[in-house]
């Protein structure tokens, strides 16, 4: 049976979620505080594998209760939202991360809930649990998030006063995951902790796969909220296939309402991502470019310098093209490539999302490039290979590379090859849109250029990561004397432009999550559509047992991704350039 949903029925709209926080108005709190971005100061919160993550703090370190869409629902969403003790309308959020001894809890989903207890997005009410079979006390599991968290710089102690607080909300418990005794016990602890408040729930199920509908089971007959909403964040992978998805998504419907379904793409939780609409439909002079008649190609580029690193158990099921074509960078394509959707809520957008998805023509194994990396040595370096790492098969054909060249069958999009590249162990590190303009028909100045035309045309760059920047390249004439031409290159470089620190991409996912905003969340049709695309390729590699082509680790990536390009007479744009 599938649980009540009661913020289903009365959704706010989303433009009085963006009158607050996509406009970049301040917080009811922030206002009441006097916080402004003069006096933020930024830190840095490492993860427990180093790589840094941001929060940015303000100076006055006070808790800040901020304003959820539910509060917008029963009242005022300004200042005058009070909180002078329990009422039977006040509501409180209780937060179980499900995995929470697992690397991504540690790695990115306790330090994306701190930022949001920083920068005062949680409400005044919230309790965090972490649950996992590990047995943890409620200290040992505050030790561990400590741990992922570091204060950088100055107001250092505002920080660890802040932390501190945090960390008193913070409470583990141990259970087993397919366990409805251990589930009621976990309610009996939020309960205590909800007493006199309407209860609201998010359940985070940052485990494998395998044991997600236990999980979402247990949870919703045992631990649900009793009166308020309960949504579960669901990570990627949702399936292998459409098979396995249609499974998934149907088991996952015996328990729960689509409406508290939230699956999370990470990507488009990222700035830059969520940047692509605003730059398109709020800018004319992109705007119409946006067709086939301007857009000769458009890239979708991913790149790690690393290998699966520990990984390599999960990644050998799944591969390049599961891992980050078929989710990261298609949902991407899609959001670049919708049409004008009729609104900027939710199902607006996932509606326009889903008619790219559908119309788009089926992959066809010529169009694709696979590789896998093999061992290398530079500098006196050994780096290894794929199928060094002892949880992948030494004759594992999974790929760890992969280009593709997708169509949309559309008339906006007719002919336009988007084009896909994703690896591991390559020479660099980042992920791009870049966007190939058609040449100037009649170019007054194309001799200047010689016979290369494509050096003539513009390129709009939306760098995703690192060093986030969109850039526009263009043609101009070298100062001086005489008519010489030159690419130049307008840069919207945010760490000049702006002094705020980006948000991690979780923090914003767990925030809409918890305001109950489902437009960077992935819906069932979309995710049917997703692999309706990809799963007849799968298969067809799998089951003619296509080679990968091997490339060294470090490299560029296999040749053929250039073949492939050459083939559409585009050529691969350098990331970063
Ligand atoms: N890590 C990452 O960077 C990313 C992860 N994801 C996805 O997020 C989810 C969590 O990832 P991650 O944290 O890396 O996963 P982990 O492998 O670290 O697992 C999380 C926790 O689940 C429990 N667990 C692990 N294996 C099993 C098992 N076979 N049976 C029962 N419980 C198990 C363990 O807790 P205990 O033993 O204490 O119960 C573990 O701490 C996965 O779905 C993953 O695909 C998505 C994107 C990136
Ligand atoms: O989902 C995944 O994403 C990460 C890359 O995420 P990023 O935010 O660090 O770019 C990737 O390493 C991992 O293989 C994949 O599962």
């Amino acid at each position: 049976m599938a649980l009540s949903s009661p913020s289903s029925s009365a959704s706010v709209k989303h433009d009085k979620f963006l009158s607050r926080r996509q406009l970049g108005l301040p917080q009811t709190q922030r206002t009441c505080f006097g916080v402004c971005a003069q006096l933020r100061k930024r830190f840095q919160v490492k993860s427990s594998n180093g790589y840094p993550l941001s929060v940015v703090s303000s100076q006055d370190g006070l808790t800040k209760k901020s304003p959820t869409k539910e509060h917008a629902q029963n009242g005022p969403v300004d200042g005058a939202v009070h909180f002078s003790g329990p009422t039977q309308t006040e509501t409180t959020v209780s937060i179980t991360v499900v995995g929470a001894s697992g690397d991504l809890a540690k790695k990115k989903i306790f330090p994306a809930l701190f930022a949001l207890f920083y920068e005062g997005f949680l409400s005044e009410h919230f309790t965090i649990f972490g649950y996992a079979r590990s047995k943890l006390t409620d200290e040992e599991l505050r030790e561990m998030i400590s741990r992922t968290l570091t204060c950088r710089i100055d107001n250092r102690e505002n920080c660890e006063a802040k932390m501190d607080q945090f960390l008193q909300r913070c409470f583990f418990h141990s259970g087993q995951y397919g366990s409805e005794a251990d589930f009621i016990e976990l309610d009996k602890k939020l309960r205590e902790k909800e007493v006199g408040r309407q209860p609201n729930r998010l359940f985070y199920l940052s485990i494998p796969p395998n044991i997600f509908i236990d999980v979402v089971r247990c949870a919703s007959r045992s631990a649900s909220s009793p009166t308020g909403w309960t949504r579960i964040i669901v990570e990627k992978p949702f399936g292998r296939d459409s098979e396995s998805s249609g499974e998934l998504t149907r088991c996952l419907k015996q328990y729960l309402t689509e409406d508290q379904i939230f699956r999370i793409d990470h990507y488009l939780g990222k700035e830059l991502v969520e940047n692509l609409s605003v730059l398109r439909f709020s800018n004319l002079v992109f705007e119409p470019l946006w067709s086939r008649q301007y857009i000769r190609n458009v890239q979708l580029i991913f790149s790690e310098d690393f290998g699966t690193e520990g990984r390599g158990g999960y990644f050998d099921s799944y591969g390049i093209i599961r891992d980050i074509m078929q989710n990261h960078l298609l949902q991407i394509l899609a959001l670049f490539a919708m049409e004008t959707p009729v609104s900027l809520d939710a199902e607006d957008i996932r509606n326009e999302k889903v008619k790219v998805l559908r119309s788009m023509r089926p992959l066809r194994l010529d169009d694709v490039v696979v590789g896998q990396y093999k061992g290398h040595t530079k500098g006196g370096r050994t780096y290894p290979a794929y199928t060094d790492d002892p949880t992948v098969p030494k004759n594992s054909l999974t790929p760890t590379f992969a280009a593709a060249a997708l169509f949309i069958d559309n008339a906006r999009w007719d002919g336009v090859p988007f084009l896909m590249k994703a690896g591991k162990a390559l020479h660099n590190k980042g992920a791009e849109i870049r966007v190939q303009f058609r040449h100037v028909p009649g170019n007054l100045y194309k001799r200047s250029f010689g016979t290369d035309l494509e050096k003539s045309t513009n390129e709009l760059v939306i760098r995703v990561q690192p060093d986030e920047a969109i850039y526009l390249k263009i043609n101009n004439k070298i100062p001086g004397l005489g008519m010489r031409l030159d690419r130049s290159t307008l840069n919207l470089l945010y760490s000049s432009k702006y002094s705020k620190e980006i948000p991690d991409a979780y923090e914003r996912l767990l925030l809409d999550a918890i305001e109950g905003e489902r437009r960077l969340f992935i819906r069932s049709d979309e995710l049917d559509a997703a692999w309706a695309l990809f799963t007849p390729l799968l298969k067809e590699l799998e089951q003619k047992k296509i080679a990968p082509e091997l490339y060294p680790y470090g490299s560029r990536g296999p040749v053929g991704a250039h073949y492939l390009a050459a083939k559409y007479n585009v050529r691969w744009g350098d990331l970063g350039s």
